[in-house]
Parts: C-alpha cells; structure tokens; sequence
C-alpha cells in the first residue's frame, strides 16, 4: 500500500457556542484539510491523479463550506443567516453531519473523510483513506484516521 496526500483550502466562519470563553462569537478561519488515500500504485506507477482527485475534493469543499458559515443546526445563527439569505452549512443536518453537532475542527476533519470516503469509493480501483487533518489556525488542528 502506498498513501498520497492532497489540500484542500477553504475560508469560512464558524462559532462554537457549547465551548466556553471567545468561540462563542461569530469568527473566521482560513481552513486547510490534508486528504491522504491508501492505495496500490497501477502501471503508471501512481495510486491515484492528484489533480482529479483534488479537483473533486475541492469542488464539494467549495459548494458546500467556502466563505460561507459552518454551524450546529441548534444554533439560533443558523436560521437567522438562511432566512438572510447567506450559505450556511449546518452540522446535525446535512446527510454527512447527522451525527455532527458543532463546527469543531474535530466535526470538520470527520465530515472531510465521510466527503472523501465517498469520492473515492467511486473510482474503480481500490482506495481507501487513511488520515485527515483539518487545520483551522496556525495553533491548531484535528486528525482523523478512519
Ligand atoms: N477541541 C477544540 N477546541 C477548540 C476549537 C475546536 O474546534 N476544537 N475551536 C476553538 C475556536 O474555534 C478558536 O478559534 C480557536 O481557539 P484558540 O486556540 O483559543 O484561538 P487562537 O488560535 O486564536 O489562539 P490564541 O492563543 O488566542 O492566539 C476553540 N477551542
């Protein structure tokens, strides 16, 4: 098995009203999500085409969470910025976040391998992702290993 990695970026706000202390505000990151897929190397010696790969990984990034807002569908922001008509990506709503309440750097990692695992379970070859992390600041990141 060999594991090749991609980033995707994206910027978005959040809040994270559960946690205590400044979260609790509407703020913003530059996020960053590294992708790494197991798989065996074909007769190109390659396991998978970095830029088809990113491309579809960057394309649901971009439709579902960039400069949009990312919050827990309780939170009373949610609806307010729908009905105003802004892009908000609801943890414990969408059909990958279900089981997600809060826009944590942890949810974020999760929700990526759930998109990715989806992605690349429609290639033909055998792939398999083996790690995502999610950077939300320079300070802090989420690792996920499926
Ligand atoms: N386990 C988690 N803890 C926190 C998360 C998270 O997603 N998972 N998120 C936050 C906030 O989003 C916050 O923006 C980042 O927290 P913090 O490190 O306190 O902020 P800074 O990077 O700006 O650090 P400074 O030391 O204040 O510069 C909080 N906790």
């Amino acid at each position: 098995m060999t594991n090749v990695s991609i980033r995707v970026r994206f910027e978005a706000g959040h809040r994270l009203p559960q946690l205590p202390g400044k979260c609790h505000n509407l703020h913003g990151h530059s996020w960053q999500g590294w992708i790494t897929v197991a798989g065996t190397m074909n007769d190109q010696d390659v396991v998978v085409d970095f830029g088809e790969l990113k491309a579809a990984l960057q394309r649901w990034v971009d439709q579902n969470l960039d400069h949009g807002m990312l919050l827990g569908a309780e939170d009373e922001w949610a609806a307010r910025l729908v009905d105003g008509g802004l892009k908000v990506f609801r943890f414990g709503e969408h059909r990958l976040a279900r089981d997600l309440s809060w826009p944590t750097v942890e949810a974020v990692a999760e929700l990526l391998s759930r998109v990715a695992a989806e992605i690349v379970g429609g290639y033909t070859t055998p792939l398999r992702v083996a790690r995502v992390v999610v950077q939300e600041t320079e300070n802090n990141r989420a690792e996920v290993a499926p």
